[in-house]
């Protein structure tokens, strides 16, 4: 079926061929024969769930790690690529979910950084960035600090950067996850014009409606294996939902409210100074109430984080009251938050959440050292603390051989997987959740959303914090929108949609206006 499937589905010529990759890790197979043909002037996406192998492959293709086995062509050679810089030569360029731009420094110069000899650093070079803006639409100023840049127009100029250096075929993780929606619609239109000129664009997703909207291919990669290549016009959302699992998914369901008029939260004008300029936070005032999700919509940067680890005690010089169940939080420690009954699923999960090189069961113990039932009297019960890890894992369908697997070892999604279970032991009263289900695959975000849901209704208050605006749609009680480190919007979600959350983000709602 694929391969008559594939032979209809585009016509250019084929840029990128893949044959019998594969690519092991201890205990796991992370690639097992992956065969993909890219034509030349599409849109190729890839998806699978977490685990599924979609990194390990763009990684090889990028030349951070060499495969096991299996071949790569490009424009019908035969390459090795030892390292990113062998890929840049043969024409791959890789854009990065995290931005790698020096924020002090200009367009131009994150531009020509690494790559001076191409047109040198001056005159030359900023035309060139000029003519592809124009060319691609990009609409970027070469003279600009990155640091006045928006989300959109940063990951515009790592695209210019990729193609600066000549790139054919662009690589793009997840590129989707950090947008707005009208953000979301511009990428589109500049991968569009890639298309128009005959480049070719693989992108990684796991939004499949945006893959349906974009794409002229689409891989469904599932267990290391490419299990079908179709095109948007013979699938669902659904049956590629389903291609990826390998079986039928559950239907989400709306919830009747099970607020309650006990109040569990209460945040009085919080304010966070910045060491210079306009502060971080500005007169922040909000309750969440037992039973009440709260949750907050803003592009990033504009003090989601700030107010997140403001309110776990991991910020000092703030102003203004945070009290949890009529108690001030703000005598103690992020520790002794946690322990007086806050969850925490930090929005970075390698800085706050995990120790990559510890075992799973130590990741378990994390920020929970003194709690059951990873402590017998003043000592870490490691037995314990074992058993409780591979309930999670089983629980929450982390996708790992065990226990003592590094978390490095973990695939992004099934890292998120585990914190969230992590953090939903040991009953909090308050779950905050940022970015809960990012870099998380469909089924994996239904139970994630499942998990929230019974959060809620087993009395917890939870403060959601998500750029992904039909997560916060679908799971909160009432929206406010963050911007420039205030809130200036409230809005009641079964009444707002995505567009009109967008443009109050982006200061152009009305609301906001008033
Ligand atoms: N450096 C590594 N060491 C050990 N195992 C690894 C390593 N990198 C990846 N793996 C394993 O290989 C498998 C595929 O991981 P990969 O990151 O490619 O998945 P993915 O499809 O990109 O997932 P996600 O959607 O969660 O990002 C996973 O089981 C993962 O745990």
């Amino acid at each position: 079926m694929a391969e008559g499937a594939q032979a209809e589905a585009a016509t250019g010529s084929v840029t990128v061929r893949l044959r019998g990759i594969g690519k092991r890790f201890p205990g796991v197979i992370a690639n097992d024969d992956i065969n993909i043909d890219v034509r030349r002037g599409t849109i190729h996406a890839i998806v699978g769930e977490n685990g599924a192998g979609k990194s390990t492959l763009m990684k090889i293709l990028y030349g951070v790690q060499p495969p096991d086995s299996g071949t790569i062509e490009i424009n019908d050679q035969q390459v090795t690529l030892h390292s990113p810089a062998d890929a840049i030569k043969a024409g791959v360029g890789m854009v990065f979910q995290h931005f790698m731009l020096a924020d002090n420094l200009t367009v131009l110069e994150n531009v020509v950084l690494g790559a001076e000899r191409l047109h040198g650093i001056g005159g030359e070079a900023r035309a060139e960035i000029q003519r592809i803006s124009d060319s691609y639409g990009l609409g970027i100023d070469p003279d600009r600090l990155v640091e006045e840049l928006g989300v959109g127009a940063r990951q515009r100029v790592e695209i210019l950067k990729v193609l600066y250096r000549g790139a054919q075929i662009v690589i793009l993780d997840e590129p989707t996850a950090v947008l707005v929606p009208q953000e979301v619609d511009e990428l589109f239109g500049n991968l569009q014009e890639l298309k128009r000129e005959g480049l070719s664009v693989i992108f990684i997703s796991h939004k499949l409606d945006e893959v349906l909207s974009v794409a002229d291919e689409i891989t469904v990669i599932r267990r290391g294996t490419t299990v079908r290549t179709v095109t948007p016009h013979e699938v669902t959302a659904r049956q590629l939902a389903e291609l990826m699992v390998g079986s039928e998914l559950p239907s989400p369901s709306t919830e009747t409210s099970t607020v309650t008029d006990e109040l569990l939260l209460s945040v009085q004008g919080l304010g966070l100074p910045a060491p210079e300029g306009r502060p971080l936070l500005q007169d922040i005032t909000f309750d969440i109430h037992r039973g009440e999700v709260l949750g907050i919509a803003g592009v990033e940067g504009n003090g989601q984080a700030e107010l997140v680890e403001t309110i776990m005690g991991m910020r000092t010089g703030a102003t203004g009251t945070i009290r949890l169940q009529d108690r001030d939080l703000s005598p103690l420690s992020t520790r002794e938050r946690r322990e007086g009954g806050i969850g925490y699923i930090p929005e970075d999960r390698h800085r706050h959440g995990l120790l990559l090189d510890a075992p799973l069961w130590e990741n378990r113990i994390l920020g929970h050292q003194t709690r059951e039932p990873n402590v017998r009297g003043p000592l870490i019960d490691k037995g314990a603390a074992r058993a409780d890890t591979e309930r999670i894992i089983s629980e929450y369908d982390v996708r790992t051989p065990g226990p003592d697997v590094l978390a490095r070892a973990l695939s992004g999604g099934n890292q998120q997987k585990l914190i969230v279970g992590r953090e939903m032991s040991g009953d909090p009263v308050l779950l905050i959740a940022a970015h809960p289900t990012r870099g998380v695959d469909v089924g994996a975000q239904a139970a994630i959303w499942d998990h929230i849901k019974n959060a809620r209704r087993q009395g917890l208050a939870v403060l959601l914090i998500s750029a992904d605006l039909d997560e916060l749609i679908g799971l909160s009680d009432r929206i406010e929108v963050i911007l420039r480190g205030r809130l200036v919007g409230s809005f009641d979600p079964s009444q707002v949609t995505p567009e009109q959350l967008g443009s109050a983000m982006t200061g152009a709602g009305p609301e906001v206006a008033a």
